[in-house]
């Protein structure tokens, strides 16, 4: 590990930052654990086309390929969409569906639903299309546990009555739905593991000393919660959080990362 000053390319990375990023790329094992849309992908309209900035993408490629280093990526997508916009080589950890569904190194990590979930997902389907089928561009993305309620593209009028009328149906429908409110899309779940669960299953699979986790929602919240003081958060944007650190979005997160591979790597050079 070398220690020199940090390249002009990062110098807009706050100081305090750099420093405590300095800290952690010395640790024996590290999990650097990614939440995708919004993190290392800028917001679309269209799910289908997020794709992770190139130099994010290329560090999580660089810091994939480095000794004592897993990346994970912790999605609220299903793993099938995460699998298609990630683009990431097969080395790399995937969680989707906020913790649900896991793509670890080997097959049959998996929880299947059961049948009485299995039920759940469809009559949760069957309201929330009504739903969705009564207001203009508010449309339903299926997940294997549950559905996420689009109203990126709505006015706010229909946004709001989506919202109040989906909770109020489905609670009617079915008990125990979890249901996650993230940046224009309200997510039902008939299981209820959270990004935070999701982090401690990763911590104790790669057996890692510490955690570098960042994320940009709601949701990545439950993932802040589960650092200790070891760990590294990392907010994506404005919102209240947790994470100890903020940068504006996901072209500063890139620069993080690509910092992170090159500490390190050892490899820290002028540009
Ligand atoms: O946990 P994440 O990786 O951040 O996934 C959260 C949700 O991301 C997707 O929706 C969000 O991004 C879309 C593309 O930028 C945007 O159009 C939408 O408004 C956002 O809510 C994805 O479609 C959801 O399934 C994820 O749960």
């Amino acid at each position: 590990m070398v220690d020199i000053d940090t390249p002009p390319r990062f110098s807009r990375l706050p100081e305090p930052l750099v420093g405590a990023l300095r800290e952690l790329a010395r640790t024996r094992r590290l999990l650097v654990a990614l939440d995708f849309d919004g993190t290392l992908a800028p917001e679309v309209d269209d799910p289908e086309k997020a794709r992770a900035l190139p130099e994010a993408h290329a560090a999580v490629i660089r810091l994939s390929k480095l000794r004592n280093t897993r990346v994970a990526l912790v999605s609220g997508r299903a793993l099938d969409s995460l699998e298609r916009v990630a683009e990431a080589p097969d080395d790399v950890l995937l969680v989707g569906s906020h913790g649900i569904e896991i793509r670890l190194d080997n097959p049959g990590d998996e929880v299947p639903l059961d049948t009485g979930e299995i039920r759940r997902v469809e009559v949760l389907g069957t309201v929330l299309g009504g739903v969705a089928d009564s207001l203009d561009d508010v449309w339903l993305e299926p997940k294997p546990a549950g559905f996420a309620l689009h109203t990126r593209l709505a006015t706010e009028e229909n946004s709001r009555i989506a919202h109040v009328v989906a909770r109020t149906e489905a609670a009617s429908a079915l008990e125990d739905l979890t249901v996650r409110e993230g940046k224009n899309v309200l997510e039902f779940s008939v299981r209820s593991t959270t990004k935070g669960e999701a982090i401690e299953h990763l911590r104790r699979y790669v057996d890692a000393d510490a955690v570098f986790y960042a994320g940009d929602d709601v949701t990545d919240e439950d993932a802040f919660a589960a650092l200790g003081a070891d760990d590294f958060g990392l907010k994506s944007g404005p919102g209240t959080t947790l994470a100890a650190f903020r940068v504006p979005g996901p072209t500063d997160v890139a620069a993080v990362l690509s910092l992170l591979a090159d500490l390190r790597d050892g490899d820290v050079h002028e540009q």
